[in-house]
Order: structure tokens, then sequence, then C-alpha cells
């Protein structure tokens, strides 16, 4: 259980870990990459452990050293069967970019997943593999995990992605590598790019047309990475100091890549302070220090356009918006039901407990700014991003904040406690 309760602001200067979906990117491409990588600034959370594990059960050796990783790549072909279920635990990024590698492969592979990542859906990974030539099967005629995965000789493709989506455009480009021939994805508004920019940075050969992106077959070489500080990590610090007047937080070291940064633009809109400093280029993503200063935030309106920019921030930006004058109205943002939990009626529900007056929309929600926030008890449902929001709300409320469930928060955050602490004054 954890409990917060009211602040008089947030301050400090902190760093957040390591970047989840650069770190589990970084394990993967160093293992079917030739030598061996180093990666430093990892993400030691559940997700990307459960990376970690199945590599290693497909014959990858992976140390861990002092908080550095060290991974014997063993080529694109090095791979070998696995003897038991591979287990992505939470992860859908684990499952989902790793069912493209397995595409490739000669042997029998079969994925599995806890609870909730068995109710999430695999079809629109399975539909454009096996338009590749890969047989994907699965509960429901391949709708559901355990996801099993006869390796194949694929073919490239040209695929239009029917949701903006990283994880089903990472597994077609990945599957890409093993294709005769080039693969093409595009996609309506664009998805964080950090596969693309990995595989060129593991030497791929990648060509980008705005949301287009084309991979051909390519040997990809180890290389040393720096993961950076991760901004949906870092959201629930600067959504806090945002909304609570008189906060001034620094949070050095953050991933900003352009793609992952539309919770800047939308505090910036509801009338936060925020500068970016002291930026840095390493493995093809852009690095920064994020100054922010609270004030009193007004409602906005996020729509479509911007939803994958912050997809994974909607939970804590719902929290604050409660704090703000006026309405903020979130639509386009149906792929937030089909995460760890249906995170449209579970933060509805939750924030509804405390007394915030928020609607479900059928494809977002619309929070009534100015309501008072009461204390009470909440559940995270097993969503760590829900157990986070819930606990920057508890900073807003009247009175303390139970979060039941909280052990999630381990899932992408496991120091989450420690540093929020750090920077809370009463
Ligand atoms: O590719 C990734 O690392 C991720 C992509 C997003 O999911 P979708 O691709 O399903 O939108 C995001 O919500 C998830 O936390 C991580
Ligand atoms: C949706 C998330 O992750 P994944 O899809 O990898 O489970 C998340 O971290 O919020």
């Amino acid at each position: 259980m954890l409990i917060t309760s009211k602040v008089s602001k947030i301050q400090g200067k902190i760093k957040v870990p390591g970047d989840k979906s650069i770190s589990h990117r970084a394990i993967m491409l160093a293992s079917i990459s030739e030598g061996k990588s180093v990666i430093d600034g990892f993400l030691f959370g559940e997700d990307c452990l459960s990376t970690v594990s199945c590599f290693r059960k497909l014959g990858i050796s992976i140390n861990i050293n002092e908080g550095q990783i060290e991974v014997e790549g063993k080529g694109l072909y090095g791979l070998s069967e696995p003897e038991d279920i591979l287990d992505a635990g939470n992860s859908g990024t684990t499952m989902r970019l790793m069912t493209g590698i397995l595409a490739g492969q000669s042997f029998l592979s079969i994925i599995t997943g806890d609870d909730s990542l068995r109710k999430r859906p695999m079809e629109r990974i399975a539909l454009p593999l096996r338009k590749m030539g890969a047989s994907i099967n699965g509960r429901k005629g391949g709708k559901l995990a355990p996801v099993v995965i006869e390796g194949k000789n694929l073919e490239g493709i040209e695929y239009i992605l029917p949701v903006s989506s990283a994880q089903i455009k990472s597994a077609v480009l990945l599957a890409g590598l093993y294709a005769d021939g080039e693969t093409t994805v595009e996609e309506d508004v664009q998805s964080r790019d950090h596969t693309e920019k990995m595989l060129e940075f593991f030497g791929a050969k990648i060509t980008k047309d705005n949301n287009r992106v084309t991979v051909s077959p390519s040997v990809l070489k180890a290389q040393n990475i720096t993961v950076p500080g991760d901004i949906s990590s870092a959201a629930f610090f600067m959504a806090a100091a945002a909304a609570i007047p008189g906060s001034y937080l620094i949070i050095e070291g953050v991933g900003i890549n352009q793609t992952r940064s539309g919770i800047i633009d939308v505090l910036t809109e509801m009338g936060a302070k925020i500068q970016v400093e002291n930026i840095k280029h390493s493995g093809g993503e852009e690095i920064g220090d994020i100054h922010i200063e609270g004030v009193n935030l007004k409602g906005v309106n996020i729509s479509k356009a911007i939803i994958p920019r912050l997809i994974d921030e909607i939970p804590v930006l719902a929290v604050i918006a409660a704090k703000a004058e006026g309405i903020t109205r979130i639509t386009g943002a149906e792929e937030l039901k089909v995460k760890e939990t249906n995170r449209i009626s579970t933060m509805v529900s939750e924030m509804k407990k405390v007394g915030i007056e928020v609607n479900e929309l059928p494809d977002g929600m619309e929070i009534i700014g100015g309501s008072k926030i009461n204390g009470g008890t909440v559940e995270s449902h097993g969503d760590h991003r829900v157990a986070m929001a819930m606990a920057i709300c508890g900073l807003l409320a009247d009175e303390p904040i139970k979060i039941l469930g909280n052990e999630c928060i381990d899932i992408s955050f496991p120091d989450f406690e420690n540093i929020l602490k750090s920077v809370c004054s009463y």
C-alpha cells in the first residue's frame, strides 16, 4: 500500500530511470547483432527484465555488472530454439516486438504473459506477420496469447497500420530484417520511432519518408548504448510540479525524442513554464534537462493527432486536469482501452472515488477542472501507470489517498516512491 498526501510544492533536481521502450530495444537489437554490446542506463524494471529473461532462454548471454549490461550478440540467425515457453510477464512491448524477431527464425517458440497481457490484442501483429509468410497462432485463432510462432522464410511487405502503434510497426520492421526484399510500414500519425532510430544505429539500412519507414535485410553490428531517462516516468513529476504553483523541478537527462514529447507541449499549453536545456544526442536519441515551474493550469483539448506522442502519460494528465481551470477533453484515445487495463474506464472509476468530476467518453474522457479532490482509497488494478497517477493525485488532494496494489509500480519505475519523497515539500 502507498499513501500520498497534500504537498505545498514540488522542488529539487532529480534523475529518472532509463527509458523502458529504449531498454527493451537495446536488449533485442544487441542480441541479434554481431559482437558484444554494452548498455548503460538500462531500466531494471520488471518489463525490461522480462525481455532479458526471454533472450537468455533463446541462448543469449546477458551479464549484469553494477548496473551495466553486457550482451553477447550472436547475429540475426544466432538465437536457439527455447526449451520452454517464453514469459513476457506484463510487457506488451516484449511480446509484440519479440514475435517479430521470432517470426524469422527457423524454430518454434511460444510466448505467454500474465493475466493482463493474455487479454491484450495480438491479432494486430499476427496479421502483418502472416502476410510476410510467418505462421502465428494463439488462443482465439491467434487473437490472444500464448502466441505460437513457427519461424518461416519471410517476404517483405508494404503495410499500412490500422492504428498508430510503435509495437505493431516495430514487430513488422524487426521481421523485415529477415525478409526477402524491402519491408515498409506506414501510419497515419507517427508513433514512437525508437526502433527505426536504433536499427540505424546498429547499422541496418533504413529509409524514412514522413510516416513511412522501410527496412532492408541488413546485418547488425554490436554497439554501446546509453539509455536516456524515461520521459514517461518523468511525466509523473513534471505533471505534479506543473500543477502546484510555487514548484520548481529539474529533471536531468530525459529522452526528449519528438515522438514522445507530447507531454511537454500539453503542459505548456495548460500554462506551465517548461524549458529544456543542455540538449545532447546519443544513439540517435535526443536528451535534455527539463525545468518546470508550477502555475494555476488551464484545461485543454487533447485530441487524436497528439495522442501517440503522450499515450502513456494520459492517466497523470487526467489527474492534474482536475486542478486546472475549465474542462479538459481527451479524445481519439481508444488505444488506452487495450493497455495493462482499460485506462479510460480504470482512471475514470478511480478518479471518481476521490470526488473528481469526470465523464467517460467512447474514445477518451472529459475532466471538469477545479473540482475538490477528497481523500480515500483507490486501486491500481495491477496497472503501474494508474498506481503512479493516483499517487500524484494524493499530492493534490485535501486528505491522503491510499493506493492499493502499488507493487505494480516496479513494472516501469522501481524507485518511484523514493524519488517522489525527495521532491515533496509539505
Ligand atoms: O513500443 C513501445 O515501446 C511502446 C509503445 C506504446 O504502445 P502501442 O504501440 O501499443 O501504442 C506504449 O503505450 C508502450 O508503453 C510502449
Ligand atoms: C502500455 C505500456 O507498456 P506495454 O505495452 O509494453 O505493456 C506502458 O508501459 O504503459
